[in-house]
């Protein structure tokens, strides 16, 4: 078994009966749903919303109950994947561009669970580029803005055409080097108008498993 599949298995593990259940997104959340797949298919009895259209389309094609986020009152566990993890558990999400709907989810959620592989864990966070998501139509404008904040922002491009999220819109990869203060970059980022929210994700994760390459989980919990 890989360490993303380790760490996804032992996230599953806290699903319960009756539980509403957030779907990551990525090549970690994928395990996770799978794993979840076999529990319903053995009688685990719970319903899901999926923070993609390609979860949602695996979700389904394994035989997952969906819900519709416009029927969530609130979301019992978030089983999600990240790029990178800092000590304190703030998260860069977003490299597969789903990080609108998965930070909407996390903040829904009871509870948010990280499932990664020893790879994603740093001291500070940014050598990762953080994601930006932004409205296509003044993208010009914004991305001066992202520029004055020493983002170096890169409009991500799928194909040669800039890459479309879920959500219509444009992702800004930005490098902002070492992150010293994660919860004041997610805002100032924020308070740029056109930009509809970013990858930083600041104490939002109740606990991080680790998958190692060795076979071993290691579990984080938040303080
Ligand atoms: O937009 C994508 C998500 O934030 C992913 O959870 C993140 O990029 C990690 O993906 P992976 O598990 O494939 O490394």
């Amino acid at each position: 078994m890989n360490a993303k599949q380790l760490a996804a298995e032992q996230a599953v593990e806290h699903i319960n009966d009756g539980m509403i259940v957030g779907l990551g997104t990525g090549s970690t959340a994928y395990w996770a749903i799978r794993s979840l797949a076999e529990k319903v298919s053995e009688g685990l009895r719970i319903r899901a919303v999926a923070s993609s259209i390609q979860s949602e389309d695996l979700a389904k094609q394994l035989g997952i109950p969906l819900i519709p986020f416009s029927e969530l009152e609130e979301i019992d566990m978030t089983i999600d994947g990240a790029d990178e993890v800092d000590a304190d558990l703030n998260l860069i999400k977003g490299g597969g561009g789903a990080l609108l709907r998965e930070k909407i989810l996390a903040a829904n959620s009871k509870r948010l669970i990280i499932i990664v592989d020893e790879s994603k864990r740093v001291e500070r966070l940014g050598a990762f580029p953080l994601p930006v998501e932004i409205v296509p139509f003044a993208a010009n404008l914004t991305i001066r803005r992202l520029e004055r904040l020493q983002g170096k922002p890169q409009i991500r491009l799928a194909n040669g055409e800039p890459f479309i999220t879920d959500n219509g819109n444009w992702i800004a990869d930005c490098s902002f080097g070492p992150i010293a203060d994660p919860a004041q970059l997610h805002l100032q980022l924020n308070m740029i108008p056109g930009v509809v929210d970013n990858g930083l994700f600041v104490q939002m994760a109740h606990q991080v498993v680790v998958g190692y390459n060795d076979g071993t989980v290691k579990i984080i919990n938040s303080r």
